[in-house]
């Protein structure tokens, strides 16, 4: 195809504006779509809140997804970006979640869309260029803009089954945010009710890559974990990059500040960055092949050669949110550049 110097840029909806971002919901309200004007989309089940897809602008797929995935909500999505709360994995010493499901109920709970909010950089010339006709300041706008869904989740929202397992009253806010070259996942988790609660929260992020051997993780040199494939034996990171050869699950608590980004490097390139706020462990999840061929929900079977989880999370402990308290955290992944500046 030959390439035209003057290519004519997309239409705006209204006259005078930039394309503006897409925010779509499917036929049977399972799932929202969000697509910036630049290509770059994401998709999200409301069951869980669950982050099952996200694309760059050229339409290549950053996270993993099952082949066997459940989609439907009859069970927990294997891939994506399933949301862990109120525990991680099982506690059955912690009298307030002893009850609960591996990971908790919100992966596993209808969410509701609270609603869609876009920006564009001033940087970028935003404000200006959306009140110009100006094709060129537009462009610029649109290659700058986000947008930002918000899904909520409180105790009004659970079946009577599972309220009973957790009789605690509560707010999620789940905010996820496409930019052009990251995503953005950020939790607020309110006390509503009248008296403490613990809680865990952890975003169980599956990232794709080519071929996990040339996989390395940088930003967790020195950092203590507990490595549950040796008997949950708690362990120092020697420096040098993680590699993942075999099963592999572990909960490292990197130093409190600074906040190092964790590096998945494949290649020798920086394919992802991710940085947390407030959040302060990072789980590595392989299952490897046996692991994977116990899982009746993991396709194909040898696709955990293409996906790492790198998790987000405060699950070392628990922390108490006394009433009327709201506790944050968030993560940036980012891709690409942005990562190798990390
Ligand atoms: O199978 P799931 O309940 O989705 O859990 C999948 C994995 O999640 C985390 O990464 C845990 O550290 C693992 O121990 C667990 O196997």
């Amino acid at each position: 195809m030959v390439g035209r110097a003057h290519k004519p840029t997309a239409l705006a909806s209204t006259p005078g504006l930039p394309p503006q971002p897409q925010v779509t919901f499917s036929d049977d309200n399972s799932r929202v779509t969000a697509v910036l004007p630049t290509g770059e989309s994401l998709e999200v089940l409301l069951y869980g809140a669950t982050v099952i897809s996200w694309k760059d602008g050229a339409g290549d797929e950053k996270l993993w997804l099952s082949d066997a995935a459940k989609l439907d909500g009859t069970k927990a999505v294997r891939g994506g970006i399933p949301l862990v709360f109120p525990v991680f994995g099982t506690a059955p010493d912690h009298a307030q979640t002893s009850k609960l499901p591996q990971h908790g109920f919100a992966r596993t709970s209808r969410w509701e869309f609270l609603g869609k909010s876009t920006s564009e950089s001033e940087s970028a010339g935003g404000a200006k260029a959306a009140a110009s006709s100006s094709s060129s300041k537009a462009t610029a706008a649109a290659a700058d803009q986000s947008v930002k869904l918000d899904f909520g989740l409180s105790s009004a929202n659970l079946d009577d089954k599972t309220r009973a397992l957790w009789p605690f009253a509560f707010s999620l806010i789940y905010g996820v945010t496409l930019n052009r070259d990251s995503l953005t996942t950020s939790l607020v988790v309110t006390n509503d009710d009248d008296k403490p609660f613990d809680c865990q929260v952890l975003l169980h992020t599956y990232l794709r890559v080519e071929d996990i051997s040339n996989v390395s993780i940088t930003g967790l040199d020195g950092a203590s974990y507990v490595d549950k494939v040796d008997g949950a034996k708690t362990k120092t990171q020697s420096s040098g990059a993680v590699q993942i050869t075999g099963e592999t699950d572990r909960v490292y608590t990197p130093a409190a500040a600074p906040s190092a980004p964790v590096v998945v490097v494949e290649g020798g390139r920086a394919g992802f960055s991710v940085t947390r706020d407030s959040l302060g462990d990072v789980v590595v999840w392989n299952p490897w092949a046996d692991k994977a061929a116990a899982m009746a929900d993991f396709a194909p079977a040898d696709g955990f050669r293409r996906m790492v989880c790198v998790e987000a999370g405060s699950v070392a402990d628990f922390q108490t949110l006394e009433p009327g308290d709201a506790f944050e955290g968030a993560q940036t992944i980012a891709i690409g550049s942005r990562a190798a500046a990390a």
